[in-house]
């Protein structure tokens, strides 16, 4: 664990791509200089994205690496993508420059950083041109392409914010994983898998003495932490800086992990999608878990596991609105010995917009006052409802040749050597039903279904959804079964299959793709309504003295 520079309390900061790419100036000449003030600040960054993520730095790497992989042919194609990343880059490093008050200013800084990112282009524009003599790249160069997003992203927020007198520093981790274990490691896959959340922690604890290297300036740390042996984005997925983020706040003890988004924090169900939807102040670490695995896609799902662990709240904010309270995501476990440990939250100033700063009360008294972990007081509704789309359900009846004990565990097999992860399943004792993410490459489907009819009769539904119903204790909820379906009887919506028990807190439905929004809706409109008075007085409400 890293030793604090001042008595100061650590902060980590996540800052996602769209974030960056829509608010750079305020992020850099507001929010980060007021929190820095009263923390020892760590930031993370991600690749800029424009206004999407799908056209975001990340993307355009991902389409490199596919132009890499065609050959020769898109030679031209591949050169004039790198020159749009660089371009995006160098446009946004100088919208910053040359805002009014800055011109002139740090010129060195400026020209050394727009040098930075035109070498760092230059550099992966011939790699990827090599690449595509052979027209194919490893996991482990593909990690390195993507790795650039996140690079230039450090570099211009370290520069940005040096520039206008907060000194930052760039920390890049695409060596991290070899430092912690050498380069044996990558070709040691299954001994990787055998160190499960271990191997996070021995990650966590280099990257907090790369982070100790900074000194008094502020570290920007990039979010991606490749190169892994099967690839960051295979082993992580995409998202993976909110994990690096967890990382760095498990180094260094950090009092508050702030991850910071385009929405105010977790609402009870997507605001997109559902109009009525509410922000919710606080969420357990399980719920926010089983939000992100059903299609709340507000935190990467490996995050919590992480600062759990670690018992380190987590608070979700909006870049739009930093004086917002956001959504604070607790360590739970259930269990109140576990709240003890946990250092208060110290005060945060956050006036970029004017408002004054106010202070917030210790976490556990927090806590405590509010019965969240208590024995009294439970939510009685759920608290939140989301949806996962391109989902299978795939319905297998097993032959009258096979054995039924051995049934299950070929099913199981046979998905496990396809790398077909599963949401749900539902048995009896000579059928299965499942449903599954689409695999992206439609021939593994088909290879999964002739295997399959090995030893069953096979039915594959596509275009299916899951709608999942996420509380705390839900479980001891008597009835919600009964009003999740009734919302969806009264909405005509048809249920394909039910999923109640694997986790306490969740209940989950397969219905059509084209019932999904409707049956959010309903059963947001049913189950989740706003609280009668009565209510309201046993739930918890956070005080004014929060904000
Ligand atoms: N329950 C939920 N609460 C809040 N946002 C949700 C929820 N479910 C889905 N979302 C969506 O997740 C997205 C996350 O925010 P955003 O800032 O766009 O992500 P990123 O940081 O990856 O750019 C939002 O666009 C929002 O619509
Ligand atoms: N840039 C990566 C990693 C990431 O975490 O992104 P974001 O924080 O913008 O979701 C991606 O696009 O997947």
């Amino acid at each position: 664990m890293v030793t604090a520079i001042t008595t100061k309390p650590w902060l980590v900061q996540k800052y996602g791509g769209t974030s960056l790419g829509k608010l750079l100036d305020n992020i850099c000449s507001s929010i980060i200089p007021q929190y820095a003030l009263g923390h020892n600040l760590i930031v993370v960054c991600s690749a800029f994205s424009g206004t999407l993520k799908a056209s975001g730095t990340t993307s355009l790497l991902l389409q490199c690496i596919a132009f890499a992989e065609l050959g020769i042919d898109a030679q031209k194609r591949l050169i004039d993508l790198v020159d749009l990343i660089r371009d995006n880059h160098l446009h946004v490093l100088e919208a910053f420059a040359s805002a009014p008050a800055r011109v002139a200013t740090h010129t060195k800084l400026y020209d050394d950083t727009v040098a930075a990112v035109q070498k760092e282009c230059e550099t992966l524009k011939r790699f990827l041109l090599a690449a595509q003599i052979v027209g194919e790249l490893s996991p482990r160069s593909k990690d390195r392409v993507i790795a650039l997003g996140e690079k230039l992203a450090s570099v211009i927020v370290a520069a940005c914010l040096t520039s206008i007198g907060t000194p930052a520093k760039p920390v890049f981790l695409d060596n991290i994983i070899s430092s912690a274990f050498g380069n044996s490691i990558h070709d040691q896959v299954a001994a990787l898998e055998r160190l499960g959340p271990k191997f996070y922690h021995v990650l966590a604890d280099q990257i907090g003495g790369q982070i100790r290297q900074c000194g008094q300036e502020i570290p920007i740390v990039t979010g991606f932490f490749g190169i892994m042996p099967d690839s960051l984005l295979q082993t992580v997925g995409r998202g993976y800086s909110d994990l690096c983020a967890a990382m760095c706040a498990v180094a260094v003890g950090a009092e508050e992990l702030q991850i910071w988004k385009e929405v105010d924090g977790i609402f009870t169900a997507d605001p997109r999608k559902v109009p009525s939807a509410r922000l919710l102040s606080t969420v357990t670490a399980e719920e926010a878990t089983e939000l992100t695995y059903y299609g709340s896609e507000v935190i990467h799902p490996l995050t919590m596991d992480q600062i759990s662990d670690a018992c380190i709240p987590l608070r979700l904010k909006n870049v739009f609105k930093p004086s917002g309270h956001g959504t604070i995501i607790y360590p739970s476990s259930g269990d109140s010995a576990s709240i003890s440990p946990i250092t208060p939250i110290s005060p945060i100033s956050d006036s970029s917009d004017g408002s004054s700063s106010r202070a917030t009360i210790p976490l556990s008294s927090f806590m405590l006052k509010n019965g969240y972990h208590g024995t009294q007081q439970e939510r009685r509704r759920p608290t939140a409802v989301t949806v996962k789309d391109d989902i299978l359900l795939i319905n297998v009846v097993c032959n009258r040749n096979t054995k039924s004990q051995g049934f299950l565990t070929q099913v199981f097999d046979r998905l496990e050597r396809n790398k077909i992860p599963v949401d749900l399943v539902a048995t009896s004792e000579r059928h299965v039903s499942l449903a599954v993410q689409s695999p992206g490459d439609p021939s593994t489907l088909l290879r999964l279904k002739e295997e399959f009819e090995r030893f069953g009769q096979v039915a594959i539904s596509p275009s299916m959804s899951i709608v999942t119903v996420v509380g705390h204790k839900m479980r001891n909820m008597t009835g919600v079964s009964n009003e999740i379906l009734s919302a969806l009887a009264s909405a005509q919506i048809s249920i394909y299959l039910i999923s109640q028990g694997a986790s306490k807190i969740n209940i989950s439905l397969v219905v059509g793709a084209d019932d999904a929004l409707a049956a959010m809706n309903a059963i947001h409109g049913e189950v989740l309504k706003i609280p009668t008075h009565r209510e309201q007085e046993n739930r918890f409400i956070p005080g004014p003295w929060l904000y």
